[in-house]
């Protein structure tokens, strides 16, 4: 069982109360000039992944208290719980083991009384054996031929984790064109199929339940698809597997059982890629990189688990968070990746940290009376830069902003590189520094403005700085690297839930809209006018039937 403790009757939350006052008043730079270490105390080198969190509105006051409080609020406690495999996940009354499915040193997990690692290594095995039999031809389809496209069909975890990994490290990637539906609307299957061959193409339907509407409407066209194009039933063995944990409905929609690779319901949608879900990843680059992806991530397990939180990244980022939202009023968090490769990584975590943390009753089942989950957004450097920086650095809202780098480029190109990290570190040293009036005049004076032009345009181009950041700088994005990234986000999002006091392993917030989907559509086989909701309502679905065609 989880502590339920409220963190804002903690001692160290009114401490950090008064606190905030004091820090309000403070200027980022005065906190660099006050204390020349302030770089080597607040930074934290984890094998080849540095974060410096020194641009942060904390001094070290705030970071003794922050660190009082995780203590106040039993996180200790809460670790050992998950990783004792105790089911944290109360609302559903499941073990939270992620941390399994990537244990590298295959020391025993238990669950009921049973080590499950031997499971969870039959199923890379397993996955080890087919992703080199697919990727070497050794693999034919119906017709005799290799496979050369793969479509991953799934939705939210079953989607997004393969995503964001495949495109994080296409740099390493085979020959396999890989493809991913997830969205019920046609379109995104209609044109995934103009691009594959059925003779060589496998399909892999991803879901964890087998039953999520819009993975199973897609994986039926599919198949339709497939038996159209001249092949029988029979034939489905060779272009279907099945990601699940749902053995029964896997057989009933006709994939062989030898086809399907197995997890567990331990396992979280939303923290599901390092399990069988993982397989469109080992497809992609090779089992012996998805295992580096798992031993990265592995390495972080430990490193969350065992270090102390005062050098404990998990913890430390997870704080830092509450610090904003809870203190600042932070209402959301931007992850800006300045590495194309990780496009997907802000999206990744929109479903990671809102799905997990975007809950408003406590673990004993009360309103909260604080803010709990922030809304996730980003978009990769330089990008954002030319969009909505804007907003960052001069709006009314203060956003913390993570900033992702790899020191090394897989593209070297020219000057590219050092142009992006430029970028890089001008951004979190504009957000900190900002630009007084005073300088902005002496510029405009500079440029032979009048004494009249400068009045008017000063108050425009002021940056009042203090905008918190951290800074994550990788030595280069490997599979290992970002396993271990990817699990300290994970981690951090456990610390902030704890804190709060909320279960971060359910997801109810999901289910309202399906089930009154599944009302409405047998509303819509007709042309009748419906009356049966609200006014609004009504009226959508009855322009609609009056519109299609
Ligand atoms: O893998 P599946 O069972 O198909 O579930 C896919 C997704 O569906 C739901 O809407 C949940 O909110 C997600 O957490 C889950 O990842």
């Amino acid at each position: 069982m989880l502590p339920t403790i409220n963190f804002t009757e903690t001692e160290a939350y009114k401490y950090l109360a008064d606190h905030f006052i004091d820090i309000n008043e403070k200027s980022l730079k005065d906190l660099f000039t006050e204390d020349k270490e302030r770089f080597e105390k607040f930074s934290l080198l984890f094998e080849d992944i540095l974060l410096d969190f020194s641009k942060n509105r904390i001094n070290d006051t705030t970071f003794a208290l922050l660190i009082q409080l995780a203590k106040e609020c039993k996180l200790d406690e809460a670790i050992k719980a998950m990783y004792a495999g105790e089911k944290i996940n109360q609302t559903e009354d499941r073990q939270v083991l992620h941390i399994a499915l990537r244990n590298q040193s295959n020391t025993p997990i238990l669950v009921d009384g049973k080590d499950v690692m031997p499971e969870v290594n039959k199923v890379l095995d397993k996955m080890k054996d087919f992703s080199a039999r697919i990727i070497s031809g050794e693999w034919k389809g119906y017709t005799g031929k290799a496979i050369t496209d793969v479509v991953n069909i799934g939705i939210g975890g079953s989607d997004l984790g393969p995503v964001m990994v495949t495109e994080a490290l296409k740099a390493y990637k085979n020959h396999l064109n890989m493809h991913f539906v997830s969205n019920i609307d046609g379109t995104h299957m209609v044109e995934t199929l103009k691009t594959v061959d059925p003779e060589t193409t496998l399909f892999l339907v991803a879901s964890k339940t087998f039953t999520t509407q819009e993975t199973m409407t897609n994986a039926n066209s599919a198949r339709d698809w497939f038996l159209e194009s001249g092949a029988v039933k029979a034939d489905i063995a060779k272009h279907f597997a099945a990601l699940s944990t749902n053995e029964k409905d896997v057989t009933a929609f006709g994939i062989d059982p030898e086809n399907m690779f197995g997890f567990w319901d331990w396992v979280g949608g939303r923290y599901s890629l390092w399990s069988a879900i993982g397989l469109p990843i080992a497809l992609s680059v090779g089992f012996d990189n998805f295992k580096a992806l798992l031993q990265g991530a592995h390495a972080t397990d430990q490193h969350f688990e065992s270090t102390p939180f005062e050098s404990n990244i998990p913890v430390i980022l997870g704080l830092l968070g509450v610090w904003y939202i809870n203190f600042f009023g932070a209402e959301t968090q931007a992850i800006l990746p300045y590495d194309q490769y990780m496009h997907r990584f802000a999206a990744y975590f929109q479903q990671g940290d809102m799905e997990s943390n975007g809950k408003h009753v406590d673990r004993n089942g009360n309103e909260v009376t604080y803010e709990t989950g922030p809304v996730i957004w980003g978009e990769p450097g330089t990008n954002g830069q030319h969009a909505f920086y804007q907003l960052i650095h001069q709006g009314t809202r203060l956003i913390p902003c993570d900033f992702i780098a790899p020191a090394n480029s897989l593209n070297p190109l020219g000057e590219h590189h050092p142009i992006l990290l430029s970028n890089f570190f001008a951004q979190t040293e504009a957000l900190m520094n900002g630009k007084t009036e005073e300088q902005i005049v002496a510029e405009l004076q500079k440029d032979g403005k009048s004494e009249a032009e400068i009045t008017k345009l000063a108050p425009f181009k002021v940056f009042e700085g203090n905008r918190p950041t951290n800074s994550i700088l990788l030595k280069k994005v490997t599979p290992y690297t970002l396993g271990s990234l990817i699990a300290m986000y994970e981690h951090k999002i456990f610390v902030q839930g704890i804190i709060w006091n909320i279960f971060s392993f359910d997801q109810w917030g999901v289910e309202l809209g399906k089930q009154l989907a599944k009302s409405i559509l047998p509303e819509l086989k007709d042309n009748e006018p419906v009356s049966t909701h609200d006014a609004s309502t009504n009226g959508l679905i009855n322009q609609y039937k009056n519109w299609r065609a």
